[in-house]
């Protein structure tokens, strides 16, 4: 079976629904989306792996989701680092960002550096909101994640792809094949690109609202926050 897919206008939709007649507050939303990602991490590397995960953020709230994810990771024993180079003024990334500091939780701003020791990357730079060409600082970041031979798990979208159409034809981006995806809520039009391995995770829709917007809310199993699939949609 394959699972259907969510257009980035549609994904917008969805998040406003929940926020607005679905009564969820955004710190909710994504406070499971960060943990949903937080669970795939220790999924695909475990923590014999090695601990050090270094989580590149962006300005938006895909950028959130790898705050929060990087807090549940330092409680389950990783040693997550963060690259934040755009903090908006917003109240929820600051406390996202103070709860990290308290925590001990490294922040630095050579994102090319960090990376030669770090053992797995989280890619939360940009989600279904992205658009056109990558703007700067973000490019060389993009670039080191697609050169470099650490694994990356990119939440939602791997950054710079274009939501329905997948990767740039050229320039930045173009050769960006991350190693996992995690889609939340439902995979974006983009997963047709993605040869990964591939999880859905977001573990707060409710049956009236997947089937409003025509999407299939996976089997979760026990308290699993995430769902394996195979890398287009289809269930394994
Ligand atoms: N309903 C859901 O599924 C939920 C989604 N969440 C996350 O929210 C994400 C969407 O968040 P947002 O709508 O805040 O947007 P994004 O985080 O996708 O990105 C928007 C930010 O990126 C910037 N940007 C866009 N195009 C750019 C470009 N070409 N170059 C440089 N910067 C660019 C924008 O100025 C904005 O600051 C999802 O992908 C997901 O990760 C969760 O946090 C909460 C629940
Ligand atoms: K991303």
């Amino acid at each position: 079976m394959t699972l259907k897919t969510l257009s980035a206008k549609a994904a917008a939709a969805l998040d406003r629904e929940l926020m607005s007649t679905g009564a969820f507050s955004i710190d909710q939303l994504m406070e499971l989306a960060g943990l949903s990602v937080s669970q795939v991490v220790h999924r695909v590397h475990p923590l014999s792996k090695g601990k050090r995960i270094l989580v590149a953020v962006g300005p938006g709230n895909n950028g959130g989701d790898g705050l929060v994810a990087a807090r549940h990771l330092r409680h389950y024993g990783y040693q997550p680092t963060v690259y934040y180079p755009k903090r908006p003024k917003n109240d929820l990334y600051q406390r996202l960002a103070k709860q990290l500091e308290d925590l001990e939780v490294p922040f630095v701003d050579d994102f090319p550096t960090a990376l030669q020791s770090a053992d797995h990357v989280i890619d939360a730079v940009f989600g279904f909101s992205f658009s056109g060409e990558v703007r700067e600082p973000f490019p060389a970041v993009i670039q080191a994640m697609a050169e470099s031979k650490v694994p990356v798990t990119s939440v939602d979208a791997p950054s710079s792809w274009d939501i329905e159409e997948g990767p740039p034809k050229s320039g930045v981006g173009s050769n960006f094949h991350p190693d996992v995806l995690i889609s939340l809520t439902a995979p974006k039009p983009l997963v047709k690109h993605f040869k990964g391995r591939h999880f859905i995770g977001g573990r707060f829709v409710s049956p009236a609202i997947a089937k409003k917007y025509d999407f299939d809310v996976p089997a979760y199993e026990g308290v699993d926050q995430i769902v394996e699939v195979g890398p287009d949609g289809l269930k394994l």
